[in-house]
């Protein structure tokens, strides 16, 4: 078997997952789509990337599922379950299919989504989209990041050349394969809970973070949120959440956070699986969050909601 002998339905797609989906084409990988709605036969997009720009066109699925096809799922945490569903129902789905999934902010899944094949992907890449006359998507990548994916012991310890991980792995690097990311995915929660509401309550760029002037709010954000994580057995420190926080505001700091660009779009935003998530752990737990507080106030009087 080579490598083109997976078929990757990457489903959006949008910002991630068109990044993720060009980044397939470009190693030579087998990709189609699954849109929200089946209006085309194809999905054409474009991703620019300071001086490099490329376009890429993929069929949208409409047949019987092969066997070895691999789903990447790039939405956000509101859409997860009924993406999820979804895919269950297409023609020759079954539950061995690996399934790649990349949100932020935390979800419970209902008891038979548990079941499926799911590897989570955590990333750092900034990303914006938009459209244009010459293509249906047009994703600006602002910010090179990193990845981590979730893949089964027996991938780290006896990797294949026609591994879904080890494929992702050299297509769309630098990504890092994990036996368990919870840490990691727990990490990824802190750093969207501090930049995405603060960036979209302020409207700048993630850069912005960087200056002085909103280093003790940061630091507080951080250390209340990992207050909350050791309270659910996830052993982080504020001191490197907050470094963490900082290098990831610097790699994207040109970027538009996900929550902002949903603001400018005026598209719902994930603030409720994030600071609202946040929150109501840290209440369960006895973990007082008054900085999440606040700035969740201040989210809602600027935006009602
Ligand atoms: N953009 C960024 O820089 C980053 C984003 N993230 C996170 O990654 C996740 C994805 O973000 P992003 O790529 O920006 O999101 P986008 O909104 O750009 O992309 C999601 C896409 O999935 C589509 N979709 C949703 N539900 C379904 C469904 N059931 N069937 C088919 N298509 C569906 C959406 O359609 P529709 O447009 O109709 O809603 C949209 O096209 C989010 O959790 C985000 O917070 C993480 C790191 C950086
Ligand atoms: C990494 C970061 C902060 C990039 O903007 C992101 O995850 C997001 O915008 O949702």
């Amino acid at each position: 078997m080579t490598k083109a002998n997976l078929n990757w339905v990457v489903l959006g797609p949008g910002a991630i997952g068109g990044l993720i989906a060009g980044a397939l084409l470009e190693h030579g990988q087998s990709v189609s789509v699954l849109p929200r709605k089946n209006r085309t036969r194809e999905i054409n997009w474009q991703v620019t990337h300071k001086q490099f720009k490329a376009d890429y066109s993929a069929p949208v699925i409409t047949q019987l599922l092969a066997e070895n096809t691999v789903f990447v799922i790039a939405v956000k945490a509101f859409d997860v379950i009924q993406a999820l569903q979804r895919i269950t129902t297409l023609r020759g789905f079954n539950k061995a299919m690996p399934i790649i999934i990349s949100h932020n902010g935390m979800v419970e899944l209902p008891e038979p989504l548990k079941e499926l094949n799911l590897h989570p992907l955590v990333t750092t890449h900034g990303a914006v989209r938009s459209r244009n006359e010459n293509a249906d998507l047009c994703i600006e990548h602002r910010g090179a990041g990193r990845s981590w994916l979730e893949v089964d012991p027996a991938v780290r310890n006896q990797p294949t050349d026609f591994d879904p991980g080890l494929v992702l792995q050299q297509a769309f690097p630098p990504l890092t394969l994990e036996q368990d990311l919870s840490q990691r995915r727990w990490l990824k929660f802190v750093i969207n809970c501090v930049i995405n509401p603060l960036t979209a309550v302020h409207q700048c760029a993630n850069g912005e973070l960087l200056k002085g002037s909103w280093q003790a709010q940061v630091y507080s954000l951080v250390a209340e949120a990992v207050a909350v994580a050791n309270s659910q057995n996830v052993s982080l420190t504020t001191e490197e959440c907050y470094k963490e926080v900082l290098l990831v505001a610097k790699e994207t700091a040109l970027n538009h956070s996900s929550m902002l660009q949903d603001i400018q779009q005026q598209r719902r935003t994930e603030i409720q699986q994030l600071t609202g998530y946040l929150i109501n752990a840290g209440k369960t737990a006895g973990v007082a969050t008054p900085t999440h507080q606040q700035l969740l106030n201040e989210f809602q009087q600027r935006y009602s909601g």
